[in-house]
């Protein structure tokens, strides 16, 4: 604007206070610099309305001016507030506590509250938080159809399948899990235990595939964190006790390898799934004693104080070796489940995760789990081919039981005894090279206190020995071909189960809960008589197959045919066995 016309403008202002016929207006001069074309309206609608709309023109710009001027009056002192007077945690979505507080937040208070959620359906039937009751599925639910039944199913010319009781539906079951809820993106207040939270879920744009990546802050007015800290302790405490008797599998996701799209790599939550007894891995029971004294003295407190004063790294590696099938992974799922900790898993087979990559993951670990480094062999440690070493079958540590390897020291799952018919020599595959695995397990960086336990399906005498010395692998555990008594106890876990829960059994029992003992005097007899025939027939059922020839996963893969009808499974396997045996 000119200086002259300002000078104008505000002569006039000065003048027209004490000429102006309506105090309540603005000069006509200022609305016409403000509103162009004001002068021209104004004229109109007084001559021809006979109406001053002036006095609308400044009303509406009082009100503007002042709707204006007090949202930067507050966001000035809100952010002068924030800054100086509250106090705040940032919790990224890669971390493992998100999952926890964005959980326990929502469930608590916002979702019940707030009209703005948003929705996932995440059926996994395994999942407690997904069942309709909260509770994991029973295997007292089996739903095993007779012969005759499947038969008339299969024959049934109008389709009446899915109005069948007995046939699950999917879509009926699904319909029954609730979803799980989240608040949107945004800010929400809650109050809790007297004090006021502000909770804020937030999304950030970014140039990965995915586009965005999320996080939250929880805010609270103090200057002081405590509250929030023990708002977090109390989130965790309540978290880790519902969940005891769960573990939660976490899976490495994006990547720069396999679609995962250049983004970084971080744990993602897979799976919650319920705890997997330790007493359903079947193993030589000293080696189960000695791993489970070992894994339980490393994890106590007192423990790490005690490497701590002496200044020696708290880390302890375990590697499980054996053929495929033979439990190591079950082995390390039902151990996590033992001591409360989630599994954190991880393949190094067919070069998906890189080296960089490997290393960010592990620094991310939270400061107690489990680690499961799956086919450590293919981080270039199998050292190849010794001479007199691998033609030979190795021999159990517990005597247990032998596990046959092909000429390249790999275990295979083949039950012949033809090199020829086992799977050809694995070739390294992944980008990790040996130093960085090293580096990556006891380098200066790397967290202390989690369970590492390394899988491989080769012969540890075919690993390098950079990794199998003491403080990289403190513990090998072989993992053999079914034993015997191997066999007995995945017959007994396979039947007695379910014959120990009266209510699996249509008229047993009755009432008395899951312990057999819990029941009448006559449920309990009944089910202590099943007990024993089913411990008979899986005497009988180990006596036909030989020792140390089959995988357990071949076993389990053969009685899951004959869910609840143990009898059937002994009259099959003599058939079975040669079948695969030819
Ligand atoms: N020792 C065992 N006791 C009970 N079940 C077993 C045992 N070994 C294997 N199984 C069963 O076989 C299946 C596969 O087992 P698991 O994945 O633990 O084998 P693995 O040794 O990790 O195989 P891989 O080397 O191929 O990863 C599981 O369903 C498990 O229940």
């Amino acid at each position: 604007m000119e200086f002259s016309r300002l000078q104008d403008v505000v002569s006039e202002f000065t003048t027209s206070n004490d000429s102006n016929p309506n105090p309540t207006s603005f000069p006509s001069t200022v609305l016409e610099l403000l509103v162009p074309g004001y002068g021209t309206i104004a004229q109109l609608t007084s001559r021809y309305l006979g109406f001053d709309i002036g006095i609308l023109v400044s009303s509406w710009l009082l009100v503007f001016g002042l709707y204006h001027g007090s949202r930067y009056v507050y966001e000035q002192a809100y952010h002068y507030l924030t800054t100086y007077y509250t106090s705040s945690i940032e919790i990224d979505q890669y971390e493992a506590f998100y999952v926890q507080a964005m959980d326990w937040i929502s469930y608590q208070y916002l979702t019940k509250t707030t009209r703005h959620v948003t929705v996932a359906t995440n059926p996994d039937p395994s999942d407690p938080q997904n069942t309709p009751d909260g509770a994991v599925f029973s295997t007292s639910k089996l739903n095993v159809l007779p012969p005759s039944e499947i038969n008339a199913l299969v024959d049934d010319n109008n389709n009446n399948n899915n109005k069948n009781e007995d046939i699950f539906s999917y879509s009926k079951w699904a319909s029954t899990i609730p979803p799980i809820y989240n608040p949107q993106y945004g800010d929400y207040d809650f109050r809790h235990q007297g004090r006021w939270f502000r909770f804020q879920r937030k999304r950030t744009d970014t140039k990965t595939q995915k586009g965005f990546e999320e996080s939250i802050q929880i805010r609270c007015w103090g200057r002081s964190t405590e509250p929030l800290k023990d708002l977090l302790t109390l989130i965790k405490t309540s978290y880790l006790r519902n969940r005891s008797s769960t573990t939660t599998i976490f899976h490495a996701t994006g990547g720069s390898s396999h679609g995962g799209g250049g983004e970084p790599r971080h744990w993602r939550r897979q799976a919650t799934r319920a705890s997997r007894p330790l007493s359903t891995v079947s193993l030589d029971r000293q080696q189960k004693t000695k791993i489970v004294a070992d894994i339980n003295e490393y994890l106590s407190p007192a423990t790490a104080q005690w490497y701590s004063a002496r200044g020696i790294p708290h880390r302890r590696g375990y590697l499980f070796h054996g053929g495929p099938g033979t439990g190591k992974t079950s082995l390390s799922f039902a151990l996590a489940g033992l001591f409360g900790l989630d599994v954190y898993c991880l393949s190094l087979n067919k070069g998906v995760v890189t080296e960089s990559e490997l290393t960010g993951l592990f620094a991310e670990l939270p400061a107690r789990c489990f680690v499961l480094l799956e086919d450590v062999d293919s981080a270039g440690v199998a050292v190849g081919r010794r001479e007199g070493v691998c033609s030979s079958s190795s021999s159990s540590s517990s005597g247990t039981g032998t596990m046959a390897s092909i000429g390249n020291g790999m275990y295979t799952e083949s039950t012949t005894a033809n090199p020829l018919s086992a799977p050809a020599p694995t070739q390294p595959q992944t980008s990790i090279s040996l130093s960085a695995l090293l580096n990556t397990i006891d380098g200066a960086a790397s967290h202390e206190g989690h369970v590492l336990i390394m899988t491989t399906n080769t012969r540890p005498d075919l690993l390098d020995e950079a990794l199998l010395r003491p403080g990289r692998i403190d513990l090998s555990i072989e993992f053999t071909r079914a034993t015997r008594s191997q066999i007995y106890d995945i017959f007994l876990s396979m039947f007695q189960t379910q014959t120990q829960d009266p209510a699996s059994k249509p008229g047993a029992g009755g009432g008395g809960g899951r312990d057999s003992g819990g029941g009448s005097g006559g449920g309990g007899d009944k089910v202590g008589g099943e007990k024993d025939n089913i411990a008979q027939l899986a005497q009988h059922f180990s006596s036909l197959l030989p020792n140390g020839t089959f995988s357990p996963a071949q076993i389990q893969g053969f009685l899951l045919r004959f869910k609840g009808r143990p009898e059937e499974a002994l009259e099959g396997v003599v058939a079975w066995r040669d079948g695969v045996r030819k």
